[in-house]
């Protein structure tokens, strides 16, 4: 997909501050070697398995899976290889034309400068000891050059976002209520839209409904993406109960044979215990309308929060049976890492990333170009 070729361009800014730094760690004690880049040596033995991530409640499996939905991955790219292996006679006469190659060995120095680096990421302390540990077992002492550090973190990273990786399921049920939630501005009504916008194109009928009824201006706003996802909108006068407008949204979209409602939320975390009861409600009055709803409830964060993110996944577990995650803003910040943090500890399925404002600008997760888009690596 065109979208994931701009990615690392997207994440610029996260990847380059992590490049920056592991060039400097490798350069900080390294030696010229004229050597090209050796095959990353694999370990032996194997690394350590990241343990089981803790698995989000059961939900319904799908018995369907359009081809073309907007949320599914684009077929994943070959796994971040190892450096080319050049044929014999390259690797005879590649000596000669390769410029020299700055390799650190790999001791307790690099590792804490390492751990320290993705901490600074927003990777989290301990997915940062994680994922370094795993990149030095078996590996211990040895020269790694820039190349192979970048290549060994970008499949740790990989390793650790791939079972998370999976796009909202859709399920036979008509409509298929979608319950939005998270804080005020981390792009609930963006999100909404480009959804929206995407579900369309792939031939299915949407309605959205604009729960977050106290503030006009949440309403107005997604009333413009309604417009242009080319998708009705439903809302309801300002202060108005956000359960009843939910009701009359399940009934319009019943009525209408709609593919998918999505219903907005306010997110009012100032005042948790209403917010709670607010969901609540929500979710108790659509059931009598469909027991089985809502069967996706997404909350959306926004990268640029960093650490804070993990703070409201925690919370919104709480207040919602959230089963997935879209993170917002990747594009333009440099707490990338946070995700694999969110991943390593909530494993919780990332369905989308949000790369911009654009209504084309919201891609599906793919974790290697993800890693690889992080780390600066070039594939
Ligand atoms: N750069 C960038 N900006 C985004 C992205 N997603 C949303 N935004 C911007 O973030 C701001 C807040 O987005 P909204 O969608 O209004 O957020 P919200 O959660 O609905 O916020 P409230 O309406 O206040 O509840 C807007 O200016 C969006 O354009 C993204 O992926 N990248």
């Amino acid at each position: 997909m065109a979208l994931f070729s701009k990615l690392k361009d997207k994440l610029f800014k996260s990847s380059s501050r992590l490049e920056q730094g592991l060039e400097a760690i490798v350069e900080d004690g390294g030696e010229e070697t004229p050597t090209p880049d050796p095959i990353i040596p694999e370990p032996d033995p194997q690394p350590e398995p990241v343990p089981e991530l803790p698995q989000p409640e059961p939900v319904p499996q799908p018995v369907e899976t359009p081809e073309h939905m907007p949320v599914d991955p684009t077929p994943a790219p070959p796994p971040p290889e190892a450096a080319p292996a050049k044929g014999v006679l390259g690797r005879l006469f590649g000596r000669t034309e390769a410029a020299p190659v700055v390799r650190r060995t790999l001791d307790d120095d690099m590792l804490e400068q390492l751990e320290e680096l993705l901490i600074a990421s927003d990777m989290g302390v301990d997915t940062a000891l994680r994922v370094t540990s795993n990149m030095a077992e078996g590996r211990f002492g040895r020269k790694l050059s820039i190349q192979e550090i970048k290549q060994l973190l970008a499949q740790e990273v990989a390793r650790v976002m791939d079972p998370v990786a999976k796009p909202m399921p859709i399920y036979p049920k008509r409509p298929q209520v979608v319950l939005v939630v998270g804080v005020n501005g981390s792009g609930k009504t963006t999100t909404i839209g480009k959804l929206a916008s995407q579900f369309k194109a792939a031939g299915k009928k949407v309605v959205i409904a604009a729960g977050d009824t106290f503030r006009a201006a949440a309403v107005e706003q997604l009333q413009v993406w309604g417009d242009r996802a080319g998708v009705p909108v439903l809302t309801a006068p300002e202060g108005s109960d956000p359960a009843s407008l939910a009701y009359d949204a399940l009934t319009r979209a019943q009525e209408d044979g709609a593919d998918l409602l999505m219903i907005d939320t306010a997110g009012r975390l100032q005042n948790r215990t209403d917010l709670m009861e607010e969901l609540a409600k929500i979710v108790r009055v659509i059931r009598k309308k469909d027991e089985t709803a809502p069967h996706n409830t997404l909350l959306v964060l926004d990268a640029t929060t960093g650490q804070n993110a993990l703070n409201q996944v925690d919370t919104f577990q709480k207040l919602a049976d959230v089963s997935g995650l879209v993170m917002t803003k990747l594009d333009g910040t440099a707490k990338g890492g946070v995700l694999v943090a969110l991943a390593d500890k909530f494993g919780l399925p990332i369905h989308a990333i949000g790369v911009g404002e654009q209504i084309d600008d919201l891609a599906p997760f793919d974790p290697e170009e993800f890693a690889a888009a992080l780390t600066g690596l070039e594939t």
